[in-house]
């Protein structure tokens, strides 16, 4: 057999790998936590939109919920104010709540155009649309961080709206409280309310580093698996820092909330978001129920 036969036999290997997946997650829930470096890389942007964009056309029903922390942080310099993060939440004042908001929703609007320019309908809506993400202020540790929100309800209705209608939704975490006030919203929190309320099937979320560390300076203590009770043990003995806590506590949440399946990704990697869902590969961290099998085994 000739080299290039053998090329497209490999990629029809590859297709076939996929048809388990393919069934499996067939009309369910995806929801995509889209941030860190693999937003500020036009290249990786691109990338990641791609593959989102091929789980909506393959029958998958995925919802992004994006960030945007570093971009903000950017702005937040350029006039002149410095960034402040408590417990990795940021300590939003109005100057900076409104920055915020200007730069999330320019987050937003390229990432719906990049998805309309692949030929799929995508709306991008803030929590504040139509009640999506209604908020109560948040403390960090009864610091008081000003106006960060904390969700308390999600209209989950107009996602299911806009799913039936084959929209694929991009949001925003920007939310507001009873008096409609406008509160950030760590995206992490915002992507594991939506999957909890919308009864995902997978949370998974794109960050800047390969998965979770025991030692994050010792790239051998990647965990590939993380049981509920390990990553609570972990976070107890101060092994888990910045923003990785939120995350953390997130995809805890998520577990003990119905979601199926929660992943922390390196959005870095190209396709890994493809590499997951479609291959026997684990990549990242998956984290799992305490009554869950490991599927790898410990090293
Ligand atoms: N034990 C750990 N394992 C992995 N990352 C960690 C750990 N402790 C702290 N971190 C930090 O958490 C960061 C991920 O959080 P963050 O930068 O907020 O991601 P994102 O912007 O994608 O939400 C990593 O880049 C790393 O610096
Ligand atoms: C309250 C809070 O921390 N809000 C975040 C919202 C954006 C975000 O979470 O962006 P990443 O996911 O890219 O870090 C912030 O202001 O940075």
């Amino acid at each position: 057999m000739n080299k290039d036969m053998q090329k497209y036999l490999d990629k029809a290997e590859v297709l076939i790998e996929a048809l388990p997946y393919i069934q499996r997650f067939n009309r369910k829930i995806i929801v995509v936590k889209y941030g860190g470096s693999a937003m500020v890389d036009e290249h990786l942007k691109e990338q990641v939109i791609k593959d989102v964009t091929l789980l909506k056309l393959v029958g998958f029903k995925p919802i992004i919920v994006h960030g945007g922390g570093k971009e903000i942080s950017r702005w937040v310099g350029k006039v002149g104010m410095e960034p402040e993060f408590v417990n990795g939440l940021r300590v939003t004042d109005e100057a900076t709540m409104e920055l915020a908001e200007m730069v999330l929703g320019k987050v937003n609007k390229s990432l719906v155009q990049l998805v309309e320019s692949l030929g799929v309908r995508a709306i991008g809506i803030s929590g504040k649309d139509g009640g999506l993400l209604a908020v109560d202020k948040k403390y960090a540790d009864g610091e008081d961080i000003g106006f960060v929100g904390e969700i308390k309800k999600v209209n989950a209705d107009i996602l299911y709206d806009l799913l039936e209608k084959d929209f694929l939704p991009i949001i925003c975490p920007v939310g507001l409280d009873d008096s409609f006030n406008t509160y950030n919203i760590n995206a992490d929190d915002a992507a594991c309310a939506i999957a909890r309320a919308m009864r995902a099937e997978k949370l998974a979320f794109l960050t800047d580093i390969e998965g979770v560390y025991k030692d994050p300076h010792d790239p051998e203590a990647l965990i590939s698996e993380l049981k509920v009770s390990e990553a609570r043990g972990l976070m107890n003995e101060g092994y888990i820092g910045g923003g990785m806590l939120p995350k953390l506590h997130n995809c805890i949440d998520a577990i003990e909330h119905g979601v199926s399946r929660v992943h922390i990704l390196d959005g870095r990697i190209p396709h890994c978001l493809l590499l997951e869902i479609f291959t026997n590969r684990g990549i990242g961290t998956a984290i799992l129920n305490d009554s869950e099998e490991r599927f790898f085994t410990e090293n």
